[in-house]
């Protein structure tokens, strides 16, 4: 987002004949908050069309706390994209979403980064959550660029991962690339990813056919076991890394993933801004799902016995 800011930023001071008055993004919560942010401190206003009701309270605080001109939208992601994209060509807004260009420059460098922690070499496959899907084409974009640089000799196969709740690209992929139907996306914890009609679908087949890519997807009870999982060696990961993490176990199960392949898996947030669907899911309080990997807090009365006896049974117990 800071690639596409400066840009503006660069823009605004120069003598155009209709001056950019601010950027503007539908979001299903991330996109705007680093939009708010990068236009608070450059100073340009920002304006962001949020569906009402379906992003979380920690991403929605950020583009208020910014100062951004927020919308909440009775609609969902895909109808804030449609009507973006109306007002921005009728006003001098620009449009910050990932069909630019100047977003997919800044988003590739993602890939350089991958290579160069791994010291230049080449990952057999790099796994990406999918909703817009301008990453995953951003991904190919910068893979491919250090290939033709010669920093590289070969790129990773790229796997875009989906929430079954809002598949479009899965389904496409399975329909042998026969025709792209948008729909309508179901609820899904994986939020931000809860898009039925992606902006940069041709960019996104490009990119999974020049990498010989895979497109797969996750239900909302594997991506919240995967999310789960992670979190128990020690990260704190979002529903949307859940959703890549359930990816990969299936490719492994199916054997496609080998187990000695280097596999990079792209986590897109922070798991603090999906805190409520962690807590119902370690309460168990999620209508059919099992919730496996849930560890709800023990209530305990406050004296040394009662501590006790919980620590002896789940502590000393398990030893
Ligand atoms: N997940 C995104 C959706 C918008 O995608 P973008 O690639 O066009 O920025 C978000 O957080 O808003």
């Amino acid at each position: 987002m800071t690639v596409l800011v400066s840009q503006v930023n660069r823009l605004r001071r120069a003598p155009l004949s209709r001056p950019i008055a601010g950027v503007g993004c539908a979001s299903t919560g991330d996109t705007s908050a680093a939009l708010s942010a990068y236009c608070a401190a450059a100073g340009i206003p920002a304006i962001v069309f949020l569906p009402a009701d379906r992003i979380s309270l920690q991403q929605l605080i950020q583009p208020i706390a910014n100062g951004a001109t927020v919308l909440s939208l009775d609609t969902d992601f895909d109808g804030c994209m449609r009507l973006i994209r109306e007002v921005t060509a009728e006003l001098p807004i620009y449009l910050a979403n990932s069909l630019n260009s100047l977003r997919l420059e800044g988003q590739k460098t993602a890939a350089i980064e991958i290579l160069q922690q791994f010291d230049w070499q080449v990952p057999d496959w790099v796994i990406v959550p999918g909703g817009n899907l301008g990453n995953i084409y951003a991904f190919y974009k910068g893979f491919e660029m250090c290939r033709v640089l010669g920093l590289v000799d070969r790129v990773p196969r790229l796997v875009c991962a989906q929430a079954a709740n809002a598949n479009p690209l899965y389904r496409y992929y399975k329909s042998g690339w026969a025709e792209f139907q948008p729909l309508v996306a179901e609820t899904t914890f994986a939020s931000a990813i809860q898009i039925g009609d992606p902006v940069s679908v041709d960019r996104a087949v490009f990119a999974l056919k020049a990498t010989n890519g895979i497109v797969e997807e996750a239900t909302e009870e594997e991506l919240m076991d995967a999310m789960s999982l992670a979190d128990r060696t020690g990260m704190f990961a979002c529903p949307h890394t859940g959703v890549a993490l359930a990816a990969l176990f299936k490719l492994r199960d199916q054997r496609i993933v080998g187990p000695n392949d280097r596999t990079v898996v792209v986590s897109t947030a922070h798991g603090l801004k999906f805190t409520q669907s962690k807590i119902d899911y370690h309460d168990k309080n999620i209508k059919d799902m099992l919730c496996q990997y849930a560890n709800p807090p023990i209530s305990v009365k406050a004296d040394f016995g009662s501590v006790m006896d919980v620590l002896q049974k789940n502590v000393n117990g398990k030893t």
